[in-house]
Order: structure tokens, then C-alpha cells, then sequence
């Protein structure tokens, strides 16, 4: 029976024995399937709970593997005010760019703040 989730409902569902993931709008039951999926589980384990539109294209799955997609559908993705819906992976990616910039950046300019003021205050002592 088709349901309607919303993106949040789908990433609670992200542990292997309870796994959904969204292609293009759809939400699939991954739970079982996981583990005889032939490119491995682990690396499809790892979009449970997300959308892997994306994932999924790029590995160029063939026509066999929209036809077990089919098998595995159980709802569709309803895009709500504030539930981004597909756009959430890159919600998901977007943060954590913020995180590795900021961590290059932040300490990188502290530190130098730092080294400034240790030379001045050496040139200061050593005058
Ligand atoms: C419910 C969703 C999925 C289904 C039904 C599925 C099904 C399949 C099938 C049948 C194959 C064998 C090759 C082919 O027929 O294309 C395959 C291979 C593969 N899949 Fe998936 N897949 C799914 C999701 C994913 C996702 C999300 C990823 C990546 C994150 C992924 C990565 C791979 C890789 C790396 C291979 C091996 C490709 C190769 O050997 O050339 N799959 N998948």
C-alpha cells in the first residue's frame, strides 16, 4: 500500500534491519534487499535513510535494477514547508563543507593571530 512520507519520517528508517531510501521521488524498502544487492551492502546500507537519486545514477544501474526498484516501492516522497525532500542531501553535505572550511579556516586564522603576536611581543623582550 503506497504511503506518502515526508523526508524526516524517511531518515529515521536507516538501519539495516529498517531501511528506506528515496530515488526520484519514491521511497524504497531496502531493509531485506540490502543484502543481496550485487554491488554490496554496505554502500547501499550507507544511503539508507537519504535520498540517493543521485547515488543511484551515477552508477548507471541497468534495467534490471529499476525492475527490482519497482518491487521494493512503498511510498512517495510528499514534500512538505520545511521538509526539504530531495534537496536534503545537499542540506546533508552543505553543513559539513561548512565544518571543513571552517576548520581549515577558523584555527588556521587563530593561529596566525596568534604567531603575530608572539613574534611582536618576542621582538619586544629580545629589543
Ligand atoms: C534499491 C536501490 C538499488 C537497487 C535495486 C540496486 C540494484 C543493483 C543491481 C541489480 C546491480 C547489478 C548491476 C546492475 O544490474 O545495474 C547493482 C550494482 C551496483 N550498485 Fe546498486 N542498487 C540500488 C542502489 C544502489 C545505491 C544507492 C548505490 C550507491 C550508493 C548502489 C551502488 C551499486 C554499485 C557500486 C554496483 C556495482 C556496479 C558494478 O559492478 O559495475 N546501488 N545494484
Amino acid at each position: 500500500m503506497p504511503k506518502d512520507y515526508t523526508y524526516a519520517e524517511v531518515s529515521e528508517h536507516n538501519s539495516p534491519g529498517d531501511a528506506l531510501l528515496v530515488i526520484e521521488g519514491k521511497v524504497y524498502d531496502i531493509s531485506t534487499f540490502a543484502e543481496d544487492h550485487p554491488g554490496g551492502e554496505p554502500i547501499i546500507l550507507d544511503q539508507a535513510g537519504s535520498d540517493a537519486t543521485e547515488a543511484f545514477k551515477d552508477v548507471g544501474h541497468s534495467d534490471d535494477a529499476r525492475a527490482i526498484l519497482r518491487t521494493l516501492l512503498v511510498g512517495t516522497l510528499r514534500r512538505t514547508a520545511g521538509d526539504s525532500g530531495g534537496t536534503a542531501t545537499v542540506q546533508k553535505i552543505k553543513p559539513a563543507k561548512t565544518t571543513s572550511s571552517s576548520l581549515l579556516g577558523g584555527p588556521a586564522i587563530g593561529f596566525i593571530i596568534l604567531a603575530v603576536i608572539g613574534v611582536l611581543v618576542a621582538r619586544k623582550y629580545l629589543a
